[in-house]
């Protein structure tokens, strides 16, 4: 599709795929022209900043890394795989509308909430849980992180997933830096630390833009007008950065990891850049160098 774009060996890998090269660099080089200062990175969380296989299995996603715990009943880790292998194939399914998708959604997040509440999880375990479910960052993930931090760029997480969970992740893998912020589904605890509700609004894959644009505050901390790098996954995560306001300039890259035949030609119409089946964070950390470089 095109040879070698600014330069950026990383781009260059034959799962780089670009429907509108020209644009892209122009993006670049729009977003290297703010430089670090005005850049900031709004990432999904599973399966965009984790990997989604290693070694041909399916890696855990925050919820399973709970759901397939020692915390959870057989029982109940079953029913949780069950509602999993019904609602997956709708999350991913191209062929339904999001208006479909949505109540659908909601009903997959409030039965998994219902019979995780049931479980009487505890808050200590969670660590425990992570510790031995298997979920990993992407290859690469130590140096995206550390630079966001070294060059004080904000990144906000904005997952359909538990933020209780994901912290977690972040924190045993020492990135939990303080630029980093979470939007997510929070679990409550009561006074002897076990789980209790999921607090505030849902977070479901298809009504991102709906809680972007109601807590506009959090993306909105630093002042002036913003280059944004949009990292995600799904259809859904396209509107994460709808609650910015003067956006200047944005690049959204996503990660193409399941149903990939089915699903090619949405995802090269929605994401300026999309990797397909790549399990590394190697050309977002390839245009950050760019970016950062000239500072
Ligand atoms: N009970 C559930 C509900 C959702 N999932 C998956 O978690 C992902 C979380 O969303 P991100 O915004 O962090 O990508 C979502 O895509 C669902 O596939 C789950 O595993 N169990």
């Amino acid at each position: 599709m095109f040879v070698c774009l600014l330069q950026l060996p990383e781009l260059a890998k034959s799962n780089v795929c670009i429907r509108d090269p020209k644009r892209v660099e122009e993006i670049i080089l729009s977003l290297q022209t703010g430089g670090a200062n005005k850049l900031q990175i709004i990432s999904d969380f599973d399966m965009t900043l984790t990997r989604f296989a290693h070694n041909g299995k399916r890696c855990p996603t925050s919820y399973s890394v709970v759901d397939t715990s020692l915390l959870i009943s057989e029982d109940c880790k079953k029913t949780l795989k069950d509602l999993e292998n019904t609602y997956y194939p709708i999350e991913i399914d191209p062929g339904r509308s999001v208006e479909e998708k949505l109540p659908l959604m909601v009903e997959w997040w409030m039965k998994a909430h219902a019979f995780l509440v049931e479980q009487k999880i505890r808050k200590d375990q969670l660590e425990m849980a992570v510790r031995g479910s298997g979920t990993m960052l992407r290859d690469g993930f130590k140096a995206f992180f550390d630079e966001l931090y070294k060059h004080s760029i904000p990144l906000v997480i904005f997952s359909a997933g538990i933020g209780d969970v994901l912290e977690e992740i972040i924190r045993l893998a020492g990135v939990f830096h303080p630029n980093v912020k979470v939007v997510s589904n929070y679990m409550e605890f009561d006074d002897n630390g076990v789980l209790q509700a999921f607090k505030g609004e849902l977070i479901h894959t298809y009504n991102k833009q709906e809680v972007a644009l109601k807590n506009s505050g959090l993306f909105n901390q630093e002042t002036g007008s913003r280059n944004i790098i949009l990292l995600g996954d799904s259809m859904g995560d396209l509107s994460m950065a709808d609650g910015v306001e003067n956006t200047e300039n944005i690049l959204k890259i996503g990660y193409l990891n399941d149903k990939v035949e089915e699903r090619r030609e949405q995802y090269l119409n929605s994401y300026d850049i999309v990797l397909v089946k790549d399990e590394s964070m190697d050309v977002v950390n390839g245009i950050l160098q760019h970016i950062i470089a000239k500072n």
